[in-house]
């Protein structure tokens, strides 16, 4: 990411001028710092703004833009244009509902797209800024800062002393090795924000959550889009049948999947379209596909290189990035990190509560008494596509791998009446639970607003809260939220309507008649 990659319109400006502003003095670095916080993202921010407001002399080092990867170029941006692309598609189903429309007397405006999620962008960049946490009293620092030793950091030639330091840098895309694709042009988050039209067609290589989004959004919103995908199916963290759902709306989207694919080149003959050539993994032929913009969604490399790891005694891996302990500890133990620089966890939700724990651990937990353990956060995800997938905990497939007896409750969203009087019946609430007792080990929700379900089974493993709970839940009808206390109940009903409990209700009820 860089403030050059912005489309430079006076949003851009407006953005710039809150979490980058041009015409920053860095101030004059206090002797020593109770906390040095290197990245300004989601961890960062969270880490430095917390300790600074519970009394702590604080630094803060963003090089390019604060609020990193989920204001700029991340969950914000994305987020706007899957709203922008739902009210595509909601007007191409108002038919199904019962509303005329002209098909010629509306059409997308690409360019109105972007530049709307420029300015909400923008408009959210005040949280983010360089003076709020200034206000804060957070000694802010603009430039690239590298570690120089186990207690001290380099800034702009100014050196920051500190008792304990944040890392925080985050992740990058990750490079996309094949052949030409150092030749042609290639988007990634970092600049398919900054497009000021759409493209006619797009290639989307990767079916992670960044690619299964955007694919979707520039699908509906009227880009031709081909997913081209190196496994066999989309969302390989989560439940083949969420995948599966998943694969079938993009589908339907009109987006052409090609999973399990090799790309063997790319190349760009006339200097204007893109050309991709890929190999099914089960087929002797090759298929060539054009298109104006090729985006790689292709993973996430943390930010571990170049930043003096090695100075600071920090052990650090490419692909995992920051090794820590369970407390969020680095090798050098007056050093934490948080976030996508050391979570398998890429989220920014995750990378709050990380920065949260931090806090506590390096300045409240004197000789590590009383510090807080990662493992114990409970960290659910929700892929923004419609439908929505979400989980939380184990999915069946992790949790049969790890030797559980399971009893797996589903409950389908064609069986919720607010779902079906909204057209809206894909997906499903599936409740991962041992197969004894009432312990609720995970679920997958797939579906309208899976994301906002998702958040009472968080509460649930969060305070180990079981099945029974669940299913006496009382939900406003008429809700989705009636399929996790269906699914939660089923076990409860199985119970009440056994055979044996039967015949006992069945003998009471008789007697009491008389
Ligand atoms: C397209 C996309 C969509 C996403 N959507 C979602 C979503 O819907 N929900 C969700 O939960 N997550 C989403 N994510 C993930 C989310 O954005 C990240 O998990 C989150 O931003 C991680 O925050 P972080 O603070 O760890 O890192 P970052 O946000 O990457 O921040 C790190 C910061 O450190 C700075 N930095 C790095 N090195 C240095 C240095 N040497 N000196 C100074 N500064 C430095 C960087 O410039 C950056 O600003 C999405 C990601 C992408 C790419
Ligand atoms: N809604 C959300 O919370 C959200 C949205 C977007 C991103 N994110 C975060 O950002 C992370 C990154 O997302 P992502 O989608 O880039 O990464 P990912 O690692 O989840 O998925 C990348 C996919 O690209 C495929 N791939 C890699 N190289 C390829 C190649 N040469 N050809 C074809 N396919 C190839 C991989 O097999 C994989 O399926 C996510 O894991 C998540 O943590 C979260």
């Amino acid at each position: 990411m860089s403030v050059a990659v912005l489309a430079g319109d006076p949003y851009d400006e407006a953005l710039i001028a809150q979490v980058h502003p041009r015409d920053w003095v860095n101030p004059t670095p206090a002797p020593w710092y109770n906390l040095v916080v290197l990245g300004a993202g989601t961890a960062g921010l969270v880490a430095a703004g917390g300790a600074a407001q519970l009394g702590a002399r604080v630094a803060l080092v963003e090089e390019d833009l604060m609020g990193g990867d989920c204001l700029n170029v991340g969950c914000v941006p994305s987020k706007a244009l899957i709203h922008s692309a739902r009210a595509a598609w909601a007007l191409r189903e108002a038919e199904a509902a019962g509303i005329l429309v002209d098909r010629s007397a509306w059409r997308v405006e690409g360019r109105a797209v972007f530049e709307r999620l420029r300015r909400l962008r923008a408009s959210i960049a005040p949280h983010d800024s360089a003076r709020r946490f200034a206000d804060w009293g957070v000694d802010v620092f603009l430039g690239r800062g590298r570690f120089t030793g186990p207690d001290r950091l380099e800034v702009n030639g100014a050196t920051l002393r500190f008792r304990r330091a944040v890392l925080a840098t985050g992740a990058g895309p990750r490079p996309f090795e094949v052949p030409g694709a150092d030749r042609v042009e290639i988007l990634t988050n970092h600049t398919v924000f900054a497009l000021t039209e759409l493209p006619p067609r797009l290639v989307i290589v990767g079916g992670g959550p960044i690619g299964c989004e955007l694919a979707q959004a520039f699908a509906r919103l009227g880009s031709k889009v081909t997913l081209v995908g190196r496994g066999p199916r989309l969302l390989s963290r989560d439940d083949p049948e969420a995948a599966d759902l998943v694969a079938a709306a993009l589908r339907r989207d009109g987006v052409a999947l090609r999973l399990g694919s090799r790309i063997e080149r790319i190349e760009s003959p006339n200097g204007l379209t893109k050309r991709l050539t890929i190999r099914h993994e089960h087929g002797d032929q090759t298929e060539t596909i054009d298109a104006e913009a090729i985006l790689a969604a292709v993973g996430r490399a943390p930010r571990v290189e170049g930043i003096g790891l090695e100075a600071a005694g920090v052990a650090f891996d490419p692909v995992r990035g920051a090794i820590v302990d369970d407390y969020l500890r680095t090798t050098n133990r007056a050093i934490f990190a948080a976030g996508d620089v050391a979570s398998p966890d890429k989220f920014t939700h995750a990378a709050e509560a990380q920065a949260r724990l931090v806090i506590r651990n390096a300045l409240f937990a004197p000789w590590g008494l009383g510090m807080g353990r990662a493992s114990r956060l409970v960290i659910p995800h929700c892929t923004y596509t419609d439908p929505e997938v979400a989980q939380v905990g184990l999915t069946e497939g992790e949790a049969i791998a790890r030797g559980f007896k399971l009893r797996v409750l589903v409950h389908e969203f064609a069986e919720v009446d607010r779902s079906v009087v909204e057209d809206e019946t894909a997906g499903f609430v599936k409740l991962i639970a041992a197969a004894r007792g009432d312990r609720i080990l995970g679920a997958t929700i797939v579906g309208r607003h899976a994301g906002e379900l998702v958040g009472t089974v968080t509460l649930a493993l969060t305070k180990g809260l079981g099945l029974a709970t669940l299913s006496r839940l009382i939900v406003p009808y008429p809700t989705r939220s009636d399929a996790l206390r269906q699914a939660a109940g089923v076990a409860e009903q199985a119970f009440l309507f056994s055979p044996g409990v039967h015949r006992w209700t069945r003998r009471w009820l008789s007697w009491v008649r008389g």
